[in-house]
């Protein structure tokens, strides 16, 4: 389980006295008006079971981001808290959290990510090194994963003789290859084509399907969070305007701009 609790999180240069405001309710406007301050995250309480496709849906700027950044530890909240299986994420210390990011958690990028001088199987299995693990092993589970995303016949090509959802499954198969439970997708596939893309939704589900990790995925796009989640949250403007399955939120949005998210994508 993933949970948030109560989390705010601000950029700026001031930041005790922009938590002051944020904890008297000032929201992200009048911050950003008299403090010059970003209220990236404000008060997001939130609970992904284990195992869940759960979306994170928000338009550019909402603060997807930053809400994965925290689930990874990369940031810390400045209130509140994140608890990955038990562990509070902002509690661990320096080395902890380096093992925590390695074991735990799986990234996939919209911008892939890959090292354009490695082989397709040396980005596969590129995690695998950071493991330590030895080149023989690393290049079997980096094949395995390769196939599974169908790209056997490319593993000793290089990233620039594939397309860009090749590129894409590459970076899937590296992010399965490490066996982490938790796998964050931060608009994996926004650069796509819509036809790559619906090919690579389907594969995310089937791999859901096949390995019941946890994924969290983000998308600021309406009909892709439909097709995948099993529950989602809406994130606007720093705070979550409502969570539910697709079909709830489509049925009965919560305000009017989880309605023209809604509105924006053909039933
Ligand atoms: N390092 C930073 N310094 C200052 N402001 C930041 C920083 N990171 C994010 N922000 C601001 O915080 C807000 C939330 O950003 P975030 O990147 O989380 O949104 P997002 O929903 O992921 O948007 P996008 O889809 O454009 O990446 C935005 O207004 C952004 O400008």
């Amino acid at each position: 389980m993933i949970r948030l609790s109560h989390v705010t999180h601000l950029f700026g240069d001031d930041i005790r006295q922009g938590l002051a405001a944020a904890r008297q309710q000032a929201g992200r406007d009048r911050i950003r008006q008299t403090l010059d301050m970003t209220l990236a995250l404000d008060d997001v309480s939130l609970d992904i079971p284990t195992g869940e496709l759960f979306v994170v849906m928000g338009l550019s700027g909402s603060g997807k981001s930053t809400l994965i950044r925290l689930i990874n530890g990369l940031i810390r909240p400045q209130i509140g808290r994140v608890d990955v299986d038990g562990t509070d994420v902002s509690g661990l210390s320096p080395r902890d959290l380096v093992r925590f990011r390695r074991n735990r958690i799986a990234m996939v990028f919209q911008s892939f990510g890959l090292f354009p001088h490695k082989t397709v199987g040396e980005n596969a299995g590129f995690g695998l090194a950071i493991e330590g693990l030895g080149r023989a092993e690393r290049d079997e589970r980096a094949r395995h994963w390769l196939t599974r995303v169908g790209l056997e016949a490319y593993v000793d090509a290089y990233p620039a003789e594939l397309s860009g959802g090749m590129r894409q499954r590459v970076g899937l198969a590296r992010a399965l290859a490490v066996d982490a439970p938790i796998l964050l997708m931060d608009e994996p596939f926004s650069a796509l084509d819509p036809v790559t893309r619906n090919d690579l939704q389907g594969l995310v589900l089937e791999l859901e399907a096949e390995l019941q990790r946890t994924i969290v995925f983000v998308t600021h796009d309406f009909s892709e969070a439909e097709r995948l989640a099993g529950r989602m949250a809406v994130l606007h403007e720093g705070r979550i305007a409502q969570t539910g399955t697709p079909a709830e939120i489509r049925t009965a949005p919560a305000d009017a701009h989880v309605a023209a998210f809604v509105a924006s994508a053909v039933a």
